[in-house]
């Protein structure tokens, strides 16, 4: 039999990534990044505000230049043997659409119009929206977030839905109906946007919008209407129907077919959220818990539906029946800020370089940071006074999402230089992981093992030591430099009908772990007492 090859597209939220995998050995044969142009000027956004947009030809050019800068050393007769493409992208990343599936900021009337966008899932301009949904639906006859831990977040769908409309009439008028960056962005693919007849993500759905079998899909009419008669009848325009990662949405446009030097043969394989193709990359099996750790973390679990499905799991970001794999229940969790809290103290060193001394100095700079930091805690002692700090730069996702809080730091005194900081940052982002292995635990979820995927993982030593020690659990290391990619192109696999199941593909196309870390049992006991700390300042700064 001769190989086939799928393609596995990976949009996180700074850059785009496509690797062109042999679906029979596993083995990578082309790979391209794209950063988005827009994006990394800022473009769209306001911190301060905790608005981030991204613009859908920042998604469009990533699509094109990474899928042909991953082909481009590849035989013709390899190209014949492409059979899939599948999309992983962040979430909940929706944006508004008009009739045929056209997002509004394709439109030269919204071209540069914010609202018009896709709103990245750290954008937080929706807290008081997420706010009415949970004081609705914890008084309604069904509590529509009962499978999403219990609290809607200002990250998701319906907040951010209903926060635009709100704010701007443009979009009101023109607004047909929204869709997920990973529905539409496979569904481009196929050349058919329809947001009716798109097939939707299981896992977008579930996690995010508050899809249910039992709530026969969505929230009913009533209940949106009751949020805000802004919503009445938009269920309509949206979907009942959701497709799980293994099944394909279409084919291959013969428009894309042009434009990538491929067939109209090539499946399209219904879309997910990146850290659920990156935990299928990681070879996932049951009561694994592997987190994607980059900017924020997302922490993965998946279990057998009947051993889980019947328990509501507090404060997490959701079950899911098959969001991860068909058949299987998958449980999200998550920090909204992780790598990011480190890059938010590193621009607080170069910032004042940057405006003193000159780009130059501050890029140099910037490069050296964060590794420099990283040794120079390494070396300090693991004290029961050392300095703590919260990891709620961006509010906190998990357990119990509320992103109106924010971080702190305590302890400081003339002797506090910035390894120790950067040290209680690295501290405060394993306390945050430590917290939601906790809730899982405390929820009657085992954790078998912990795996871990994502920049963070793969570059910092002392970052998965120090978590190691404070989870007190070993951890291991996906080898995979790309790992949601790989999780991808494993879907088209499975899509495509290469392989019969995800656990087949992962079997065939994995390339297991190269790391592990296991906790330091002279630091254990002291993280114990610093994680009491922790909780006890996240109490006070909660007002708890
Ligand atoms: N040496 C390092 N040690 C710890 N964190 C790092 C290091 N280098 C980069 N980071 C962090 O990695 C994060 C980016 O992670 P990555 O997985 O590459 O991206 P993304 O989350 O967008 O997919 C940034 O927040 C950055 O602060
Ligand atoms: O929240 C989710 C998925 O549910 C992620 O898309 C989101 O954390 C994106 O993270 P990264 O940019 O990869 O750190």
């Amino acid at each position: 039999m001769n190989d086939s090859y799928v393609i596995g597209v990976d949009f996180g939220s700074d850059s785009v990534r496509a690797l062109v995998v042999n679906a029979q050995t596993g083995e990578t044969i082309g790979t391209h990044v794209h950063e988005y142009s827009r994006w990394k000027q800022g473009l769209y956004c306001d911190p301060a505000r905790s608005q981030f947009r991204q613009h859908p030809l920042d998604y469009l050019e990533g699509l094109t230049e990474t899928i042909n800068g991953a082909l481009a050393g590849v035989t013709d007769e390899i190209r014949k043997q492409v059979v899939g493409i599948s999309i992983d992208t962040t979430g909940s990343t929706p944006g508004p659409v008009d009739e045929t599936g056209l997002p509004l900021a394709l439109r030269p009337d919204f071209s540069e119009n914010p609202n018009g966008m896709f709103i990245l899932w750290k954008d937080h301009t929706a807290n008081a929206e997420a706010e009415e949904l949970n004081n609705l639906a914890h008084h309604w006859d069904v509590d529509y977030t009962k499978y999403v831990g219990g609290i809607y977040s200002s990250e998701w769908f319906w907040a951010k839905i209903l926060r635009t409309l709100r704010v701007d009439e443009a979009v009101r008028q023109h607004a047909f109906s929204w869709v997920e960056h990973c529905d539409w962005i496979s569904a481009v693919l196929t050349g058919n946007t329809n947001p009716l007849t798109i097939r939707r993500s299981r896992c977008a759905a579930g996690h995010k919008a508050l899809w249910h079998s039992e709530f026969d899909g969505l929230p009913s009419d009533e209940f949106l209407t009751r949020l805000d008669p802004l919503l009445s009848g938009l269920r309509e325009h949206l979907f009942t129907d959701t497709y799980t990662s293994d099944l394909p949405i279409g084919n291959l446009s013969a428009e894309w077919a042009e434009k990538l030097g491929l067939s109209t043969d090539v499946v399209v394989g219904v879309g997910a959220f990146d850290a659920h193709m990156g935990a299928i990359g990681a070879e996932i099996e049951p009561y694994a818990f592997v987190r994607i750790i980059g900017t924020s973390t997302c922490d993965i679990l998946m279990a057998p539906n009947e051993e889980i499905g019947h328990r509501l799991i507090r404060g997490i970001c959701g079950q899911v029946d098959g969001s991860v794999a068909p058949g299987m229940l998958g449980l999200e969790a998550g920090q909204s800020a992780f790598g990011d809290l480190y890059a938010w103290f590193a621009g607080l060193i170069t910032g004042p370089v940057r405006e003193l001394l000159g780009t130059e100095a501050a890029d140099t700079l910037s490069r050296q940071l964060i590794p420099h930091l990283s040794a120079q805690a390494a070396k300090l002692p693991v004290t029961p006074t050392d300095v703590i700090a919260l990891d709620w730069i961006n509010g906190r996702r998990t357990p119990d999402a509320n992103h109106t809080l924010k971080a702190a730091i305590s302890g400081l005194n003339l002797g506090t230089d910035a390894a120790k900081v950067f040290k209680a940052l690295v501290e405060a982002t394993a306390f945050g992981s430590r917290s939601i292995v906790d809730r899982f635990i405390e929820e009657g979820v085992p954790i078998k093992k912990v795996i871990a995927i994502g920049g963070v993982a793969k570059k910092s030593a002392f970052v998965m030591q120090t978590l190691a020690d404070v989870l007190n659990k070993p951890i291991q290391v996906a080898s995979a430099d790309q790992a949601c990619a790989l999780g991808a192109a494993m879907c088209a696999s499975v899509a495509a009908g290469v392989h019969p199941t995800m656990e087949a593909a992962q079997q065939a196309m994995g390339s297991g772990f190269d790391a592990e870390y296991h906790p330091r049992p002279e630091h254990v006991a002291t993280y114990e007492t610093l994680y009491q700390k922790y909780l006890a300042l996240g109490a006070f700064v909660e007002g708890r």
